[in-house]
């Protein structure tokens, strides 16, 4: 076994002491670094056929597109809300039984002639834990994966060429890269020379010249890569794996100059979900390091497909280590793994896969431009309840909101924006004007979300909607969860989009005397058990789907649609709580969407990082809820945490200025 150092017979002179591949002064024939993203969906598997009545349906589907176009349309539909989300990519793979010998043919094969002629070229699987990403990259024994199949290609094309292939094998765990083919007690140092290249101090390389000598090899490694049992997969991978083919391939002088290329094939960890898995210690660790390691790759991606002056490879282990591998002269391929039966999670990964390949994701129903973007869907949504809804008040009540957060008011863009929105229409003229009206109006300004009747009515009117449509998702248990433990959960903004886009505009009216009061009930010993926040964590602790969830009537009815019918004090505190968590949240979100630089760093919670993160997030997909910000690698709980802090600081700066 020959160390990376050490070996130079795979790395020829020139390149003896690098694994990776020098720049090369000449153009390769395509010497365009894009990197393909294409989706694979996995079949159901026959535990999840059995335990769904009748057929499961798949979430994912392909739209028709044009003969010509050279990129795909894919729908991803959930079938319980019938919420829809449109992405462009690059290919699709469907559920058909061997898609991924399919994919080998159509996007891999086509890579290796490069890397013979000494160009890197790098593959990865990446998606949610399940989805089928070691699947893909490794195969099982009657259908192999990405892996056997390129080596196996490449080594036929070695006879004739008098090539040789080295493989090596290693896994980065919690940012640390560890060699798997001859496992160190140390983790593997990551360096850069002068000329920029990478190199692994010490990585084994062994050549393989048959399929049965790799298979030996690469079966005993494969039994150290750290794998876990989440909840949601049985042997859940913990990190990244990088099976390494370095092929060196002799010129008219042999190999003192042979040409070196290497391919990269990498079985990413997954995306986790921590609400939806057990995970916590070492486990939530794992997952925090590799959700924001995968946001990272996604950063170098999108920044290499919209030639970005910097390239962010130093954000996490895996980037740098692939930087001469990425970009460049490079060849790469994204392959976007899907679990057919998990809308939300394919979303997740749709959503950032597109989000590398700069497609901005759009929104086709019905009533909606197929081409707009998702901030029109938040507009039409928006539009469309004040056509349903009573106009006058709600209206007025949007024209009135004035954020908490601090800096340039994200509330007084929306103004404009929702203005707009409204004088699209002849019959939302009313709305505009009153508008208008009601900026000059204190006394309207004066209701306010505890005591402002009908508008508090309307509020709670559309949270209800709102809730009932999400509680079944927003409250599952997860499958891990102790049924005897009460069913409350950290709500998922992501799921109630809808509802806080409806809610949004009744709650915002936030005047300083109320509320202080309101806020001084929420920081009293009660607080624990009645605040939907815990102003420590960011938590909620509301529970709707609680029987003694306190029943709100709708102003439709006719019937008094004020707090007084909600019972006890307590339940009306509880209700009213929930209006202001809200109202925060919203305009929290549109405080990150619109927010300069400094202004962000002006929040509590938000540091140089989680800033850059938010605004390359939001050029390409305005957030939409809090847990669009997982996208940056923040853990569930980071995010509720960083929100806690942001609402505790706007809190505070209400009591101490009453
Ligand atoms: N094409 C397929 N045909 C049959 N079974 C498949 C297919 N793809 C995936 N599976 C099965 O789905 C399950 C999950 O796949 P796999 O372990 O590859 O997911 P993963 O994305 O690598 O998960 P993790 O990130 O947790 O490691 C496994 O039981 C695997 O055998």
């Amino acid at each position: 076994m020959a160390t990376q150092a050490e070996n130079s017979s795979f790395a020829p002179a020139g390149q003896a002491e690098s694994f990776s591949t020098p720049a090369r002064n000449h153009h390769h024939p395509s010497s365009i670094s894009k990197v393909r993203v294409v989706l694979r969906i996995r079949p159901f598997l026959p535990q999840e056929i059995s335990s769904i009545s009748g057929s499961p349906t798949c979430c994912v589907s392909l739209q028709e597109s044009e003969p010509s176009s050279d990129e795909v349309t894919v729908l991803l539909k959930d079938q319980e809300t019938s919420r829809n989300e449109c992405y462009k990519l690059d290919a699709f793979f469907g559920q058909e039984d061997n898609n991924v010998s399919e994919i080998f043919e159509r996007e891999v094969r086509p890579l290796i002639p490069g890397v013979f002629e000494g160009y890197n070229a790098t593959v990865f699987a990446y998606g949610a834990t399940g989805s089928g990403k070691t699947y893909t990259m490794q195969g099982s024994d009657q259908l192999p994966g990405l892996m056997p199949l390129a080596l196996s290609s490449i080594l036929s094309m070695c006879k004739c060429r008098g090539s040789i292939v080295a493989i090596s094998y290693y896994e980065i765990y919690l940012d640390k890269c560890y060699d798997l083919l001859e496992p160190k007690e140390k983790e593997i140092m990551v360096w850069n020379d002068k000329d920029g290249q990478m190199h692994l101090k010490g990585l084994a390389q062994i050549e393989v010249d048959s399929m049965d000598k790799f298979h030996e090899v690469f079966s005993s490694a494969l039994q150290r890569r750290k794998v876990a049992q989440t909840g949601l997969n049985d042997v859940s991978s913990r990190s990244h794996a990088v099976l390494v083919i370095t092929i060196s391939t002799p010129s008219h002088d042999g190999f003192d100059n042979a040409v070196t290329g290497k391919l990269n094939l990498i079985d990413l960890a997954g995306n986790e979900d921590n609400r939806r898995t057990c995970n916590e210690g070492i486990r939530l660790q794992e997952s925090a390091k590799i959700n924001q390691s995968l946001f990272a790759l996604s950063n170098v991606i999108y920044a290499l497909n919209n030639n970005k002056p910097r390239i962010p490879y130093r954000e996490s282990k895996l980037t740098r280590i692939l930087q001469d591998s990425l970009g460049g002269t490079s060849r790469a391929l994204m392959v976007a793994c899907l679990n057919p039966g998990e809308y939300q999670e394919s979303v997740h990964t749709v959503s950032l896969a597109a989000r590398s390949r700069h497609v901005s994701n759009f929104v086709c129903s019905a009533h909606k431009n197929v081409n707009s973007h998702v901030k029109v869907d938040m507009e039409a949504k928006l539009l469309a309840w004040l056509e349903s809804k009573g106009k006058t008040k709600s209206s007025q009540r949007m024209g009135l909101c004035q954020s908490p957060f601090p800096g340039r008011t994200p509330s007084s863009v929306k103004s404009t924006r929702k203005l707009n929105t409204c004088s699209r229409s002849n019959d939302t003229k009313a709305v505009r004007d009153q508008l208008l009206d009601s900026r000059s109006s204190p006394c309207i300004a004066g209701k306010n979300l505890f005591h402002g009747g009908v508008y508090a009515d309307k509020c709670q009117e559309a949270q209800t909607t709102a809730a009932a449509e999400t509680n079944k998702e927003r409250y599952a248990v997860p499958a891990c969860a102790n049924a005897s433990e009460p069913k409350s959960a950290i709500p998922d903004e992501s799921l109630s989009r809808e509802g806080e886009a409806r809610t949004n505009k009744c709650v915002d009216v936030v005047t300083p005397s109320p509320v202080n009061k309101e806020i001084k009930e929420l920081q009293s010993p009660q607080r624990k058990v009645l605040s939907p926040i815990d102003l420590n964590t960011g938590k909620s602790h509301f529970t709707p789907l609680d029987p003694k969830t306190p029943k709100l009537h709708s102003i439709a009815d006719g019937r008094e649609n004020n707090f007084q019918e909600l019972g006890t004090p307590l339940d009306k505190f509880t209700a009213r709580s929930s209006s202001l968590k809200s109202s925060l949240v919203q305009e929290y979100i549109e405080f990150l969407n619109t927010a300069s630089r400094d202004e962000l760093l002006e929040l509590k919670g938000i540091g140089q990082k989680i800033a850059e993160y938010i605004i390359e997030l939001r050029e390409t997909s305005p957030l939409k809820s809090l847990s669009d910000l997982e996208k940056t690698g923040l853990s569930s709980k980071q995010v509720h945490n960083m929100f806690g802090r942001a609402a505790r600081g706007v809190l505070e700066k209400f009591i101490h200025n009453p």
